[in-house]
């Protein structure tokens, strides 16, 4: 195994550390000294336009960053992921999301099996699939096409299927409705199916695994509930040919493991494979985007896939210095390394990206969220960035506040897209131009502030002008793209699954397992039984614990 280069060694680190403690951010006078910087800290990437003047950047900076990524070998990391390498050491896996969305016609041999092929394999059959169940041709035990889909799955199987869902409604087919369940919270699957129609329902049970304990509990729930809805109206009878028919037409699955979804009597005709080399949170161009096909179609879903290989493509090629999820990965590395920026807010002017944020706090923070290094060592540097935010202009009303005028440094990413889905105008005024100004006017309010002698000029009293200054030189990124199309969404999503890489290799960390979230399921299984009731397995607690489950116990009603 390779050693990871400790960054925070590095001449580039050095570098960074004397331009920090030299540097004094002033966008008013960068901006007005340097006419050309807007454009020259613009870049393209695919059908993204990056903005990111308004950052702690200078051309010195720039190269010293773009010589940090030299310096850890990033294009060696860059290439052994893309090549298969199994750079996910803890699960001696390789990384290959990437070719999840490599074209029909590329190869990629690893361990002596074309992965090419078998992906669009399976895609061809979600294809079909999807077709089927959009025409009306798929139709459940009493002859209805599916009205419903409800995806059933957590953390990856879940985020990133309902993120497209919902930046994508646009393109959805009228009449067919997607909805999903994650959380083991009864509430969750209750209030997600109880008007739903046993007999034009399709449940998609996504789970990597497929043994993960609110997955498989939600799974047998919703299985039971139609088995038993089905039967109560005489729809079926009790027999097992009977029920296994209902679960053929109203099951699908999505694993990895075809074992344990065949034991749960999904027929193998309806489930859709991926493989180990696909991590949860990279997962949603896999298999586990099927509701987002059956929702889009697979057309739309190619373009999806076209999007994320673009911006693969521009990763994989294009210089370090006109790289965007080069560039932002390394920006993101000198706010949270030489800025202490405890935390990233991705703030995007787009309602349907509303769940993007969530999404991305899988994505990065599930990452690298990290204490050692990939060959064990303690990591050397901090690691992990807490991202966070909701759409504009919600959150303008919200918790800009903070990041005018707090005292934290929090950079944040500005996502735009020119085009509305819904061009609709009030009172003579395009809505969507005013929110964009909105987008323009934050950033940059964010960079240039307001000076206490113009608070002053607009007649405050003097008591108040000091909280009605705005410092500036806050630090953002613009984001914009002609619209939110399927192509864009997967330029995005692929733009800060590579962010998120570029940061884990200066970190020197494996951002590709996850052990931090075994624990806690660990030790609820075994105090579920002091939960419901076992007084040994109550007095093998540790005291506050006993405390809290005698709460519970207590108030049960
Ligand atoms: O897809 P599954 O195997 O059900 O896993 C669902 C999720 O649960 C795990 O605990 C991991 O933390 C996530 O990375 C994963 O996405």
């Amino acid at each position: 195994m390779r050693t990871p280069v400790d960054a925070t060694a590095t001449p580039a680190w050095a570098e960074l550390a004397r331009l920090h403690d030299d540097l004094n951010v002033d966008f008013r006078a960068w901006f007005a000294d340097d006419p050309d910087r807007a454009q020259r800290f613009s870049l393209a990437a695919a059908d993204l336009y990056a903005d990111l003047s308004k950052n702690y950047l200078t051309d010195e900076i720039k190269d010293a960053l773009v010589r940090l990524a030299e310096q850890v070998d990033l294009a060696g990391r860059r290439e052994a992921m893309f090549a298969g390498e199994r750079i996910n050491t803890t699960e001696n896996r390789s990384v290959l999301h990437t070719a999840l969305r490599l074209p029909r016609d590329a190869s990629l041999i690893v361990d002596g099996v074309d992965v090419v092929q078998q992906v669009h394999e399976v895609l061809d059959r979600m294809y079909v699939l999807a077709d089927q169940i959009r025409s009306g041709e798929w139709v459940g035990i009493t002859g209805k096409p599916i009205r419903t889909i409800v995806n059933i799955g957590i953390g990856g199987s879940d985020l990133g299927p309902v993120m497209v869902y919902e930046a994508l409604k646009p393109y959805q087919q009228p009449g067919l409705e997607c909805r999903f369940v994650s959380n083991i919270d009864p509430a969750d699957i209750y209030e997600t199916t109880h008007d739903v129609d046993p007999e034009t329902v399709l449940f998609i049970v996504a789970s990597k695994t497929f043994t993960t304990l609110e997955t498989m509990t939600n799974a047998r729930m919703a299985k039971n509930w139609l088995l038993n809805s089905l039967q109560t109206s005489g729809i079926i009878d009790n027999t097992d040919e009977a029920r296994a028919e209902a679960i053929r037409r109203h099951f699908v699955a999505v694993s990895t493991n075809l074992e344990k979804v065949a034991e749960f009597g999904i027929d193998p005709q309806n489930a859709f494979g991926f493989w180990d080399w696909v991590g949860g949170r990279y997962s949603v161009d896999s298999a586990v985007g099927l509701a987002d096909v059956i929702a889009i179609g697979p057309e739309n879903w190619q373009s999806v896939l076209a999007g994320f290989h673009a911006m693969d493509e521009h990763f994989r090629t294009a210089d370090f210095s006109e790289n965007l999820p080069v560039l932002m990965g390394l920006l993101n590395v000198w706010y949270n390394n030489f800025y202490d920026a405890q935390s990233h807010a991705v703030l995007p002017y787009a309602q349907y990206l509303h769940r993007f944020a969530a999404y991305l706090q899988q994505l990065t923070m599930e990452s690298n969220g990290k204490r050692t290094r990939w060959d064990a060592s303690p990591v050397t540097t901090q690691t992990g960035e807490v991202f966070w935010g909701e759409p504009g202009t919600n959150g303008q009303h919200a918790f800009y506040q903070l990041i005018h005028q707090g005292t934290k440094v929090i950079p944040a990413d500005f996502i735009a897209a020119v085009n509305p889905a819904h061009a609709l105008r009030e009172g003579g005024v395009d809505v969507h131009a005013l929110f964009l100004s909105n987008f323009f006017a934050q950033t940059a309010a964010l960079a240039f502030g307001k000076t206490a002698d113009e608070v002053r000029a607009e007649g405050t009293r003097e008591a108040i002008v000091e909280a009605r200054v705005f410092p500036g030189n806050k630090p953002t990124t613009s984001i914009m793209a002609a619209e939110i199309s399927p192509r864009v969404v997967g330029e995005l999503i692929a733009l800060y699954e590579h962010i998120t890489f570029v940061e884990g290799v200066v970190w020197g960390i494996n951002s590709f397992d996850q052990w931090g979230v075994e624990l806690g399921k660990q030790l609820a299984m075994e105090i579920a039984p002091a939960v419901t009731g076992d007084d040994e397995a109550l007095a093998r607690q540790d005291t506050s614990t006993q405390n809290l489950i005698g709460f519970y116990r207590d108030h049960r009603i």
